[in-house]
């Protein structure tokens, strides 16, 4: 039976509602100073700590429920003799359920908080409660998300009491809240030598905790086991971690590697655009008035590889969209929202895994990413690298002409196009580009020539006209030779080689325009 609970929590979301359903069914409420507060000012009957262990709360808050008539009435193991003879002779009466959520730690050094500030906002009678309920689920439930309010308080309401399925769950969820928090303060702490130090890019300490979002049904291959994670809170970017599965068959791991391909490519542009990926490289992308014309035009590029693929619009599908999108087999489409017809016309196809990323439709500036989302992080066995996500978009100012001749108008759009693609190609990273669409791409390959051939001889556009995209520099000359049999007329590459002045030579040759960005693209 819950017959006493304490409510100690910063995030006070839903928490008078709650508190009064519990007080309906006779549970006895204990508080700190602000929640006490906050539940007193709704109306509610609620003990402060300090009368119940009657002991002040006192340095300004360090010390409220540090206190053996909290913990001793949180961890004693009810039925247990001789932990029963204890918390008689001291008089300590039961805390059943205990309601606590954090100092907003995390939330101070976002907002730059001065060292001194952030440290007063690590919190230790919080996770001191939590971990002692946790600890004791056996006998007593512990809170530390809004979300599970309903849930606990319905099932006191039907029998007085949290049952053991529910206390275990908070149990998980408990330890992995206090395990996610201890880690931010570690990975805050090691990122600076003394407190008054710059923050390091790296810190010493990475503190990685992820949740598990799904098992999945195999990895990369059927004989391999495999899990997605996600972070434990909601970027507020799209991303496929958070994107909402309206249908279709079970999400695989590649399918996941897949839409994450599909949807960083999109992100790439402002206007109607659509990607389609296959083996977690473009194989098609372009732009278009609608997104049905987009998605046509991308498919186009490459129709073969098309068949299969996973595809990311970054405008919501509508009738039209879909009728284009159900003419092909497709794995997977990604897209910020669909019109109730496009909807219904998709549903006919019910293995087609539909995802909806709302974030799409927000503007580019209110991605704002915190520290740990600018990372792209990799396994090695025993270790993890890490390095900063490739977020680097160039302008059409900061290019350096490299030929006699300036590229036109159209090649310039061509050019930026191409650019924003190769960065998503796997190198050796090729895009050909004409009119806001990918004409052929070359990825994969082991030498930059191979990948100009492997794009000319896939191509099933015209590419001559074309603008080109090479993610890194050419090493020789033979890669912008097969550009200029190919018939395409610019090309933007990041420049750098020690053969440049040859690569240059041969592009003045042919009358091509050439232009460097000093920035590269590898995607390996
Ligand atoms: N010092 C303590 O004994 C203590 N006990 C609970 N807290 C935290 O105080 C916060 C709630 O404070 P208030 O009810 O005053 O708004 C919660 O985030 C809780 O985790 C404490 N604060 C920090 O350690």
């Amino acid at each position: 039976m819950v017959r006493r609970a304490i409510l100690s929590v910063s995030d006070k979301a839903g928490l008078v509602p709650f508190a009064r359903r519990l007080a309906a069914r006779g549970v006895e409420l204990l508080s700190t100073g602000g929640t006490q507060r906050a539940l007193a000012d709704a109306g509610l009957q609620v003990k402060p700590v300090g009368e119940f262990t009657q002991a002040p709360e006192i340095l300004g808050g360090r010390v409220k429920t540090l206190h053996p008539r909290i913990h001793g009435g949180i961890l004693y193991r009810r039925g247990l003799a001789a932990d029963e003879a204890d918390v008689k002779a001291r008089d300590i009466l039961p805390i059943d359920l205990v309601v606590v959520n954090l100092y907003p730690f995390r939330e101070a050094v976002a907002a730059g908080k001065s060292f001194a500030e952030c440290v007063e906002e690590i919190d230790i009678g919080g996770p001191s409660m939590v971990r002692a309920a946790a600890k004791n689920a056996a006998h007593v439930a512990v809170l530390v998300d809004p979300a599970d309010y309903d849930r606990v308080a319905g099932e006191i309401e039907q029998s007085g009491v949290v049952g053991e399925p529910t206390r275990f769950y908070l149990m998980r969820k408990a330890f992995a809240h206090t395990a996610a928090y201890d880690a931010a303060i570690a990975e805050y702490l090691s990122s600076r030598g003394a407190p008054t130090d710059k923050p390091r890019h790296f810190p010493d300490v990475l503190g990685v905790v992820y949740e598990k979002a799904q098992d999945l049904r195999y990895g990369e291959n059927p004989h391999q086991a495999g899990a997605f994670y996600r972070a434990t809170r909601e970027p507020a970017e799209p991303t496929i971690a958070y994107a909402e599965v309206l249908q279709g068959k079970e999400l695989s791991y590649n399918n996941l590697l897949d839409l994450e391909a599909a949807l960083a490519c999109v992100k790439e542009f402002d206007e109607t655009a659509c990607a389609v990926i296959k083996h977690n490289t473009p194989c098609g992308v372009a732009k278009g008035d609608t997104p049905a014309e987009a998605f046509a035009r991308a498919r186009a590029c490459d129709p073969v590889s098309a068949f299969g693929g996973i595809v990311a619009l970054n405008r919501p599908v509508d009738a039209e969209a879909a009728k284009e999108l159900t003419d092909l087999f497709l794995e997977c489409v990604v897209a910020p929202s669909y019109t109730p017809e496009g909807r219904a016309l998709l549903a006919a196809k019910k293995n087609l895994r539909l995802l909806e990323s709302p974030r799409l439709a927000e503007p580019r500036e209110s991605w704002k990413r915190r520290p740990e989302e600018a990372r792209e992080l990799r396994s090695v066995v025993g270790g993890l690298l890490v390095m900063d996500r490739d977020l680097g978009r160039i302008r059409r100012d900061e290019c350096q002409l490299m030929t006699r001749r300036a590229p036109t108008e159209q090649e310039w759009r061509d050019l930026l196009f191409a650019w924003k693609v190769v960065k998503h190609v796997k190198s050796n990273a090729i895009v050909f580009a004409q009119g806001d669409r990918t004409t052929a791409i070359g990825g994969g390959q082991t030498s930059r020539v191979e990948s100009v051939k492997t794009a000319v001889m896939k191509a099933a556009l015209e590419v001559r006209g074309s603008s080109v995209a090479s993610d890194a520099f050419f090493p020789f000359k033979d890669g912008v030779e097969e550009i200029i049999r190919a018939g395409a007329t610019a090309i933007i590459q990041p420049g750098g080689s020690v053969r440049d002045p040859e690569v240059v030579a041969a592009a003045d040759a042919a009358g091509l325009a050439m232009v460097s960005t000093g920035m590269r693209h590898f995607r390996h």
